[in-house]
C-alpha cells in the first residue's frame, strides 16, 4: 500500500466531476480546453482523497479560470499596401509559481480554445520544470506562410504595439511557439525597445544568441524530449542506440529532437509537415531537412528530390503506420487518435514522447496507458525549450552568458528532475510508472499549495 488516505473518495469525485460539469457548461465552444482540462482532472481523485483542504478551498475551480484573457485587433499593412486585420491574444493563466510565461503561436488556427489550452498545459509544465515561472500563451490568427519578410515585421510590429502594454521582465514573458522564431522574437524585441525606450532583455525569450538570447534556447524543446526519453528508456536498461524511430513535424521541435536523437545513434525514418510525411529507409539525412525548412521555407515532399530512395505521401497521419520502436509526436495537437494509436501499437511501437502540446487525443493515450507502453506526456517531456527560456531569463538578469556546454548540462539535469518528479508522484498516488498522472499530480500539488499559501484572490 503506498497510499495514505486521509479524505474520502467518493466526496473528491463529486467535488471534481462538479468543477468539470460547471467548466463544460462555461466553456462549451472549447473543446481543446476541455480535453486538456479533463486530462488533468482524470488524475486527480487521489490528490483530493489525501487533501481534502483544497475542496475547502476550491482550488480547481480556481485553477481552471485564467487571471485575464487579453484579446485584441492588430492591423498591419502587407506588401500591396493592403490594410489587413488580425486578433491577436495573451492568456495569463497563473502566476503563482512566478511571472507569467509561455511562447506565443502565429497560425491561422489560433483561437480562444487553443489559446487556454495551451496556457491551461503551460501552468502545469513550468511549474514541474521547478523554476520561478507562471503560466501563460498568446498569439494570432496570422498566417506567416507565403509572407514576406517585410510582411513579418510589420505584423509583429503591429502585434507589439498592442501587447507591450501586458508584459515586463517581471509581469509576463511571452517567447516562441508554432510560426515563432528567433526571427519574430527579434523583431517583437525591437518594437518593445522602441515603444518602452529601455533595453529590458528579460520581457522576451528565444531571442537571438549574442542579442539577449541563450545559448541551446533553439534546440532546447527537442533536445529536452530526447533526454526525457534517455531517462525514460534507461529504466528498463534501454538507450537510443539502433532504435527506429518517427517524428513528425519539421518545424523546431521536431529538428532538433530528430538531432540528438540520432546523436544518440538513432535511426530516424520519418518525418512530416501538414500536407504529408517522407520516409527515408536509410535514415533522414537532416541536413537536408534544414535546408528545405529552415533555409528556403519550402514543403517536406522536396526531400525526395534529393534522396531518390525516400518516398513522399500526402496526408500527415499516415505517419503512424511507418513501424517504428519509438515514436515522437512534434508537430501539433490531437495529431495522434485512437486509431493511430492502434497502430503504432500493432506495429510494435515500445515508446511514445509528446514534443508538441497535446498531440495525443484521450482515447490514444489510454491505448497507450492500457498497453504497458512508456509514454512521456507533453507536460513532463517538451518541458525543455521553456525551462531554457527560463535559464534565459536568468541570464539576462544576471547580464551575463552561459556557454553551450553549461545550458546543455543544465537542461539535462531539469529533464531528469522532471522524470523523477512525475514518477516519484505517480507511485505516491498510487498509479506507479504513470507519467500522464504523475506529472498531473506533481505540478498540481505545487500550485494548489502556492495558491493556499498566497490567500483567497
Ligand atoms: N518551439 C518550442 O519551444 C515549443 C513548442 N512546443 C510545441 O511543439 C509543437 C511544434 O512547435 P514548433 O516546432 O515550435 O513549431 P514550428 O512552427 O516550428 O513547426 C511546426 C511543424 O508542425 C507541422 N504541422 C503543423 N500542423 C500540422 C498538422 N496538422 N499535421 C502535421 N504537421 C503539422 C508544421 O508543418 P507546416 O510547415 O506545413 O505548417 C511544421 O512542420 C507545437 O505543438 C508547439 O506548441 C512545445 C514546447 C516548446
Ligand atoms: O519558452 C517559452 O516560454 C514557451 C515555450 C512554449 O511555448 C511551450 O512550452 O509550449
Amino acid at each position: 500500500m503506498t497510499t495514505q488516505i486521509t479524505g474520502n473518495k467518493a466526496s473528491a469525485e463529486t467535488y471534481i466531476n462538479g468543477v468539470f460539469e460547471q467548466l463544460k457548461v462555461k466553456n462549451a465552444h472549447q473543446p481543446e480546453f476541455l480535453q486538456a482540462a479533463e486530462e488533468i482532472f482524470l488524475s486527480l481523485t487521489p490528490v483530493f482523497e489525501q487533501h481534502p483542504e483544497y475542496i475547502q478551498h476550491n482550488i480547481l475551480s480556481r485553477m481552471v479560470e485564467p487571471d485575464r484573457i487579453i484579446s485584441f485587433r492588430v492591423t498591419w499593412q502587407d506588401d500591396y499596401n493592403q490594410v489587413q486585420v488580425n486578433r491577436g491574444y495573451r492568456v495569463q493563466f497563473s502566476n503563482v509559481v512566478g511571472p507569467y510565461k509561455g511562447g506565443l503561436r502565429f497560425h491561422p488556427s489560433v483561437n480562444e480554445s487553443i489559446m487556454k489550452f495551451l496556457a491551461f498545459e503551460q501552468v502545469f509544465k513550468n511549474t514541474l520544470t521547478g523554476l520561478p515561472i507562471g503560466g501563460a500563451k498568446g498569439g494570432s490568427d496570422f498566417n506567416p506562410k507565403g509572407k514576406s519578410n517585410s510582411e513579418i515585421m510589420r505584423f509583429c510590429q503591429a502585434f507589439m504595439t498592442e501587447l507591450y502594454r501586458h508584459i515586463g521582465a517581471d509581469v509576463d514573458v511571452p517567447a516562441g511557439d508554432m510560426g515563432v522564431g528567433a526571427r519574430e522574437i527579434g523583431y517583437l524585441f525591437g518594437q518593445y525597445k522602441r515603444i518602452r525606450n529601455a533595453h529590458e532583455a528579460g520581457v522576451l525569450t528565444g531571442k537571438t544568441p549574442g542579442y539577449g538570447g541563450s545559448l541551446v534556447r533553439k534546440e532546447a524543446t527537442g533536445y529536452g524530449l530526447v533526454y526525457f526519453v534517455e531517462e525514460m528508456l534507461r529504466d528498463i536498461n534501454e538507450t537510443f542506440l539502433n532504435k527506429t524511430v518517427v517524428v513528425s513535424g519539421s518545424g523546431n521541435v521536431a529538428i532538433y529532437a530528430i538531432e540528438k536523437a540520432q546523436d544518440l545513434g538513432a535511426k530516424v525514418v520519418a518525418c512530416s509537415d501538414s500536407n504529408g510525411y517522407i520516409f527515408d529507409p536509410e535514415g533522414i539525412d537532416l541536413n537536408i531537412v534544414k535546408e528545405i525548412k529552415e533555409v528556403k521555407s519550402d514543403r517536406i515532399q522536396t526531400y525526395v528530390d534529393y534522396r531518390p530512395n525516400a518516398t513522399y505521401t500526402e496526408g500527415f497521419q499516415g505517419i503512424w503506420s511507418i513501424p517504428c520502436d519509438i515514436a515522437l509526436p512534434c508537430a501539433t495537437q490531437n495529431e495522434i487518435d485512437g486509431d493511430s494509436a492502434r497502430t503504432l501499437l500493432a506495429n510494435g511501437v515500445k515508446v511514445v514522447a509528446e514534443g508538441a502540446n497535446m498531440p495525443s487525443n484521450l482515447e490514444a493515450i489510454n491505448v497507450f496507458l492500457e498497453n504497458g507502453i512508456l509514454f512521456g506526456p507533453a507536460k513532463a517531456a517538451n518541458a525543455g525549450g521553456v525551462a531554457t527560456s527560463a535559464l534565459e531569463m536568468a541570464q539576462n538578469s544576471g547580464r551575463y552568458y552561459w556557454t553551450f556546454e553549461e545550458v546543455d548540462e543544465k537542461l539535462q539535469e531539469i529533464m531528469k528532475n522532471i522524470y523523477v518528479k512525475s514518477k516519484e508522484a505517480a507511485f505516491k498516488y498510487g498509479s506507479p510508472g504513470n507519467l500522464v498522472v504523475g506529472s498531473n499530480i506533481a505540478a498540481f500539488v505545487k500550485v494548489a499549495d502556492g495558491l493556499i499559501t498566497e490567500g483567497v484572490y
